[in-house]
């Protein structure tokens, strides 16, 4: 198997993360202020989580090459990303230790610590199939968003989200990542027993990013 058999078992949930509500007014520019910062916050504290179960992959690989293979998500979340949301959330006076207090709502708690219990409980297979909606979503999403007819592209106020995610060093960097994970899983049949539990992890991570954009929407209510 590889990930497109793991996002063609859980097809509408994908299609319901990759294109929800949340998405569409971001690629219109009408996205609700205070759902956006909900948004970016509690991204931030998502990414910090996420930079630990990157970590925990290293941890989880048995041969030096898989170890070497996961460092550099490692550090792009680090460096990077989680960079660009600092600086983000400085155009509302936030610093990084701002972030870093902020209180993790539900969703963001339950959607990391489901990541990190999957990694932990398993291997590093199951562990990557919980992160891969993650990555392998949002370029699939940055891609649809920079072609899209309908993407408001001059005086966009969220330019630098479709930018970022859109842009070649996130794109690299996930191309990288999922020719790793389509390595790991191709020794693996979907329809086993063990093919099975990994597209019940997968379409799980899958529904916590649906409840994550839903979770900013929500906040402005
Ligand atoms: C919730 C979520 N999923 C995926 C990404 C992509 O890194 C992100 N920043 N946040
Ligand atoms: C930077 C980054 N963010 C989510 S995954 C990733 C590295 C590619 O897997």
């Amino acid at each position: 198997m590889n990930h497109q058999d793991l996002i063609n078992a859980c097809r509408e949930d994908w299609d319901a993360y990759t294109q929800h509500a949340f998405v569409q007014q971001l690629a219109q520019g009408t996205l609700a202020q205070p759902s956006y910062l909900h948004y970016l916050k509690q991204d931030f504290l998502f990414l910090k989580q996420y930079a630990r179960a990157h970590a925990l992959a290293i941890y989880k690989a048995r041969t030096l090459a898989d170890m070497r293979k996961a460092l550099p998500s490692v550090h792009a979340l680090l460096d990077s990303e989680i960079g660009h949301h600092v600086s983000y959330c400085g155009n509302w006076g936030l610093t990084e230790s701002d972030l870093e207090a902020e209180p993790e709502d539900f969703g963001t708690v339950a959607y990391t610590r489901y990541v990190l219990d999957a990694g932990m409980a398993g291997d590093i297979v199951d562990l990557y199939a919980a992160l891969a909606p993650c990555s392998i979503g949002y370029a699939e999403i940055g891609r649809n968003l920079a072609v899209a007819a309908n993407t408001k592209r001059v005086d966009n106020p969220f330019a630098s989200w479709i930018e970022l995610y859109s842009g070649d060093e996130f794109q690299q960097g996930v191309a990288q990542g999922t020719a790793h994970i389509d390595e790991l899983l191709a020794e693996i049949d979907v329809n086993s027993q063990r093919g099975q539990n990994l597209v019940h992890v997968f379409s799980t991570a899958t529904r916590m990013e649906i409840a994550f954009w839903q979770q900013g929407l929500d906040a402005d209510k």
